[in-house]
């Protein structure tokens, strides 16, 4: 059985965006109010005498929108500096990154994920919902500040959805030519817009690879990473092409994952909701950090009948959860 080490937290379910494919403008979502987050404490707390001495050492805080997170880096202040912490990253959407990036990489954080769905602004807001002009230079100029900055490696994610932005598919990858940027293009999942997925929402990450090997040729590379991308490179570039293929492949055997939401749930799969267990509510009753232990111990293992088996079906069911307030 794989180690699971790797705890993905979400930090809040709130976001400044409402992409298409994640929350839609007009999906009702019930957020979480705010004494039911939880508090920078109790996740510490959590980490130190929970999940830490469970063999967890790998982190990554996403949302929702990580950086609305109040005083979030202070919060990756602390969790880098717990001694058994070997990684720490951040999913987000770069939009108030420019202003933060040094202050995050000041705090320990030194890897991050962007998202980046279009290079043309039109088409970004129509993914993004239009909450005014002017929102992918300021995604630009955050990507671009966490280059300066230092952050290594520097990633963007592409959730690639048909008929919006594949015919982009090269213009992205060629951003690995000259820059060590990390590329990712991500198979949509049919969680948060069925309505947008339609029958085959997705473009497999074969198509992908092949129209770009047409292009320029592809090699196997490697980027230092915990996800499930397989990783590629054009002949000479300085960054890489990942693809994240959940609808088209299976990696579920290597799963090395689990997740907590920001209201204190842990979650032991993506894409099953079985298993789940509310950890905020238990340590607010003063149920003993020993005892919580032992029942993050009896999720994981049984985590490997959890993970998701239903990929043969090809779609994925409904959920309760979208994937902003699961954090991707
Ligand atoms: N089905 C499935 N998809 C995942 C899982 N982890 C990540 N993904 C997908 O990959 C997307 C991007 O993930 P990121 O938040 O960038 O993190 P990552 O790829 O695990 O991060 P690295 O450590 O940089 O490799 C997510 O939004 C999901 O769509 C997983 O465990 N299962
Ligand atoms: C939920 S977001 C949270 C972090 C941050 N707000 C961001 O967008 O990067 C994490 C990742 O999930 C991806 N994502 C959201 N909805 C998805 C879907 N339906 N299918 C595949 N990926 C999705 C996003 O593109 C993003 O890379
Ligand atoms: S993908 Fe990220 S930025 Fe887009 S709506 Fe979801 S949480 Fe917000
Ligand atoms: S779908 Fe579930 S089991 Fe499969 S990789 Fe994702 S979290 Fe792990």
């Amino acid at each position: 059985m794989n180690q699971v080490d790797y705890l993905r937290i979400s930090l809040i379910d709130r976001c400044n965006f409402r992409c298409q494919y994640c929350m839609p403008e007009g999906a009702e979502l019930d957020y979480i109010l705010k004494q039911q987050l939880l508090t920078d404490e109790e996740l510490l707390t959590l980490l130190q005498f929970v999940f830490i001495p469970l063999g967890f050492t790998r982190f990554r805080l996403t949302g929702g929108e990580p950086l609305l997170r109040p005083r979030v880096a202070q919060l990756v202040h602390a969790i880098a500096n717990l001694p058994q912490t070997e990684d720490i990253s951040m999913t987000t959407n770069g939009f108030l990154l420019a202003p933060m990036a040094q202050n995050l990489y000041d705090a320990g954080l030194r890897r991050i994920n962007i998202s980046l769905d279009s290079l043309d602004p039109d088409t970004f807001e129509q993914i993004i919902g239009n909450h005014g002009r002017g929102r992918w230079q300021h995604v630009w100029q955050g990507i671009q500040a966490a280059y300066r900055v230092g952050f290594d490696p520097l990633k963007l994610n592409v959730v690639v959805i048909p008929g919006v932005n594949d015919h982009e598919v090269l213009d992205l990858a060629a951003l690995t030519i000259d820059k060590e940027w990390h590329v990712r293009f991500i198979e949509f999942m049919p969680i948060g817009n069925s309505q947008l997925f339609g029958d085959r929402g997705w473009v497999s990450s074969a198509e992908l690879r092949q129209s770009i090997r047409d292009r320029w040729g592809l090699t196997e590379s490697q980027v230092c990473g915990n996800g499930p991308a397989d990783v590629f490179q054009i002949p000479g570039a300085k960054g890489t092409i990942g693809f994240i293929s959940q609808m088209s492949e299976c990696f579920c055997d290597r799963c090395n994952r689990m997740r907590l939401s920001a209201d204190g749930w842990l979650r032991p799969c993506l894409l099953n909701e079985t298993g789940q267990i509310d950890l905020k509510t238990s340590l607010r009753a003063g149920i003993s950090t020993t005892e919580l232990r032992d029942q993050v111990r009896e999720v994981l293992t049984i985590k490997a009948e959890i993970n998701f088996k239903q990929r043969d079906s090809g779609t994925v069911g409904t959920y309760t959860r979208t994937m902003s307030q699961i954090g991707g």
